[in-house]
């Protein structure tokens, strides 16, 4: 009897293999002629080569097969297939590979790189319900904050311009997800600098061979080329300790009664209060607050960074943007958030310098600057986006934020933070390139350093000329303009060669005064602010008057 089971249960397990070999397969998408041993190796750009990308597409169309040493890899290069199957399909597309190389070092527990599943549903609900659209209109009080600080910082600095930026993105971020207050030397910076780095040095994911041979995970560090091993070992510790630091540091505010409101103290009051603050949630909570603040703080970065490239290669772009500013806000004032669905050329400008700059590792660039789709693709030109007749009613490229359940979703936040820096540093400053000794502008390269996102860390340099134009007073926080003004010291500043009148910039507190003559700023003072006494005025405008240089610049502290 057990024998005649057996050999029936043998024979239909024969049958079922020889059925499913005969039975056709659905074809793969179009695919580059592949090596019989290493596949389409050779057609993987080895960089996140976007011309590389394009060639693909043009070729192959919007959805290319490549067999990767036998690991079957698809590349999208339509917006298109990408909403069809990253959006419509999301239920079986919002998986990740197994990434042998975050395993070792990781990163495989950030929200970014979890397979599609149990943890990543709960962790992704935790992260999501704090930056829904409606809830990131509670931070725009701590953006407005961080943004009166970038404008001190580049008005005080302006060659520094990268680092201010990057401050401005990380203390966001970082205020938000622990309530932490970045200072200059912070450690979150210094270890998230490193970590860039080391993230930087190595590639992405799917960027190391190890990806594609899992097999190498055993190899020891001390192997000749087994640079991977090595640097998952260097690399794993700092993530580790920069996971625990940020909840450690928020824990301790919560006991002492010290915690300002933030991602992680709501959810620990929260894992508290119902007593379910188990090993396992309190390491979700962590993994959680960790992805928030790297994903939110480098993206919001380089982004801004970009800006500033943009600008200094697209002069009538920002001529037009500052025109459309003055209109709007008038002159002499900064921008609130209340004024962001009035301008919408400044709007069409952060979406196309968004789009220029930011590529993720399976989205090629090539789908957001396609020819048939957009009119001279590459050309920097905001107005693209606006209606007829005055622009050219193209689509918006939903690329940029990624697709389907595995979206960003620190979108709406990092929209709103980058738009307020925009606005305002463009209200502000003119950007411009640097000059050499011949006066002749100097204009960088639109280079990028490509590592998990596009991003910058440029290698150029560009002045940033106080708005010229912009006249007499600019109130950063109008919440602030009934400040009272104190005697305070007087400081020089930059020589502005171009200044033609008086101006003067308030950021916030301490109060920035700009000026090339100093009777029109103490008049501005003491119309603007009567309560200021007589006294103060003398010796601010006898200080003032030390300073030698023809166009000098002055600040007072309130
Ligand atoms: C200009 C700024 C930003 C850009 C361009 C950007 C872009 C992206 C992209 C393309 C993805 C991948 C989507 C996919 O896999 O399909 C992503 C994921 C993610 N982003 Fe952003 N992002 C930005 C800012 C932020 C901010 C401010 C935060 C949080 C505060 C954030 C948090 C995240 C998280 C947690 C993920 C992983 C989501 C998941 O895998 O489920 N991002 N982002």
């Amino acid at each position: 009897m057990i024998t005649t089971v057996s050999s029936v249960i043998l024979v239909t397990v024969v049958l079922a293999f020889w059925f499913r070999l005969r039975k056709p397969r659905l074809p793969h998408p179009p695919s580059p002629p592949a090596h019989p041993i290493l596949g389409n190796l050779k057609a993987l750009p080895k960089e996140y080569n976007e011309d590389a990308y394009r060639k693909l597409a043009e070729k192959y169309g919007g959805i290319v097969y490549l067999n990767i040493m036998g690991k079957p890899t698809v590349i999208i290069n339509s917006e298109k297939v990408a909403n069809d199957l990253l959006d419509k399909r999301s239920v079986i597309y919002s998986d990740r590979p197994p990434l042998p190389f975050h395993h070792m070092t990781g990163l495989a527990n950030t929200l970014t790189f979890l397979p599609y599943g149990t943890e990543f549903l709960k962790t992704r609900k935790m992260v999501q319900d704090q930056l829904t659209r409606k809830k990131c209109t509670l931070f725009e009080d701590i953006e407005l904050a961080q943004r009166n600080i970038l404008l001190q910082n580049l008005l005080a600095s302006p060659a520094n311009f990268a680092t201010h930026v990057k401050m401005f993105a990380f203390s966001v971020v970082l205020k938000i997800t622990y309530g932490h207050n970045m200072v200059s030397g912070d450690e979150f910076l210094k270890n998230s600098d490193v970590l860039e780095k080391m993230i930087g040095e190595a590639g992405g994911a799917g960027q190391v061979l190890l990806d594609f041979i899992p097999i190498l995970r055993h190899v020891p560090p001390w192997f000749p080329g087994a640079w991977f091993s090595k640097f998952a070992h260097r690399i794993r510790p700092l993530i580790e300790e920069l996971k625990e630091y940020g909840v450690d540091l928020v824990e301790r505010n919560v006991s002492s009664g010290n915690a300002q409101v933030s991602f992680a103290s709501l959810h620990l009051e929260d894992l508290n209060s119902e007593e379910r603050k188990s090993k396992e949630e309190l390491e979700r909570l962590k993994w959680a607050s960790f992805t928030f603040w790297t994903a939110g703080g480098g993206t919001t970065w380089s982004s801004l960074e970009g800006f500033f490239l943009a600008m200094v290669l697209h002069p009538e772009a920002q001529t037009k943007a500052q025109k459309e500013l003055d209109t709007v806000l008038g002159h002499g004032e900064l921008p609130g958030f209340e004024d962001r669905d009035n301008l919408p050329y400044l709007n069409c400008s952060l979406i196309l310098q968004k789009r220029s700059l930011l590529r993720h590792i399976d989205l090629s660039r090539h789908m957001l600057t396609r020819e048939d789709i957009y009119h001279r693709p590459s050309t920097f030109l905001p107005e693209r986006f606006l209606p007829k007749p005055d622009g050219f009613e193209e689509p918006l490229p939903s690329a940029v934020f990624g697709f389907g359940r595995r979206i960003c979703p620190g979108r709406w936040l990092a929209q709103s933070e980058m738009w307020i820096a925009i606005a305002s540093i463009l209200s502000m400053f003119d950007i411009r390139p640097i000059q050499n000794e011949r006066g002749e502008d100097v204009l960088p390269p639109p280079e990028f350093h490509v590592s998990l996102t596009r991003c910058g860390h440029f290698t150029f340099d560009c002045d940033l000329l106080l708005f010229a134009e912009k006249v007499p007073f600019c109130e950063a926080n109008r919440n602030h303009s009934n400040a009272v003004l104190c005697p305070g010291r007087i400081k020089q500043r930059h020589n502005f060669a171009n200044s033609k009148s008086p101006r003067i910039l308030a950021t916030s507190l301490p109060l920035f005064l700009v000026t090339s003559s100093v009777d029109g700023v103490i008049s501005l003072i003491s119309s603007r602010f009567p309560e200021v006494h007589d006294g103060f005025l003398e010796a601010a405008r006898a200080d003032a008057q030390q300073i030698p240089m023809e166009h000098a610049q002055v600040s007072f502290d309130l």
